[in-house]
């Protein structure tokens, strides 16, 4: 049972945020939204695509007001994007309108599970291990600013990763209640 609005998925790329939040979505019975997906499908092209058109600034702009359209309904596990939370606007609404799990990973980690992945546009380039590095020391404190949970996916697989975390977040509910 979860007793919030709505549970909100934020994090690094690569921490699982998509593919643990289909599984949750199941257990819990909420609308799965997946941030990038909605832009997606919303634009009719790739959020590849869009980096190269409109550049880094423009994907945040849609990414934005996809937010702010997608938390206006209740019962949602929305998966974010993993830059989402660069936005203090973001941030506010994502605390303001869910209970937020941080899914967390190392760069080192990040490196591996996104070895072969070609779909992200920020990691297109030859130095991905700097510039993990780099997001993370930027990203980090602002993750930790939103989240009501915090949980380690590194070394789990995603099935694993949903399982422990369903158990946690029934055990915080249980001690806090909801807290949005
Ligand atoms: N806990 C996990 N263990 C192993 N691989 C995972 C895990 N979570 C996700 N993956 C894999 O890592 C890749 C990125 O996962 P994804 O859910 O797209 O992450 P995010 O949405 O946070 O960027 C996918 O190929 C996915 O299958
Ligand atoms: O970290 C980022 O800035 C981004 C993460 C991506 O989503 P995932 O975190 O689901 O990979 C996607 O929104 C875009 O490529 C930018
Ligand atoms: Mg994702």
């Amino acid at each position: 049972m979860n007793p919030a609005r709505n549970l909100i998925l934020v994090g690094p790329m690569g921490a699982g945020k998509t593919c643990i939040g289909r599984l949750l979505a199941e257990h819990y019975r909420l609308r799965l939204l997946d941030a990038d997906h909605e832009i997606e499908r919303h634009t009719g092209t790739t959020i590849a695509r869009i980096f190269e058109c409109e550049g880094e600034a423009g994907f945040r702009s849609r990414e934005r007001a996809m937010l702010e359209t997608l938390l206006g309904d209740d019962d949602l596990l929305l998966a974010t994007g993993g830059g989402a939370v660069l936005d203090p606007l973001n941030r506010a609404l994502l605390r303001a309108r869910g209970f937020v799990v941080h899914l967390r990973i190392s760069p080192a980690q990040q490196l591996e599970r996104l070895r072969d992945d070609r779909s992200r546009p920020l990691l297109a380039r030859p130095d991905r291990e700097a510039v993990l590095r780099q997001m993370a020391g930027v990203r980090d404190p602002l993750y930790a600013e939103v989240a009501d949970l915090a949980f380690d996916t590194g070394s789990l697989t995603a099935g694993e990763a949903a399982r422990r975390l369903q158990h946690e977040l029934d055990l915080h509910w249980q001690r806090n209640g909801a807290t949005a």
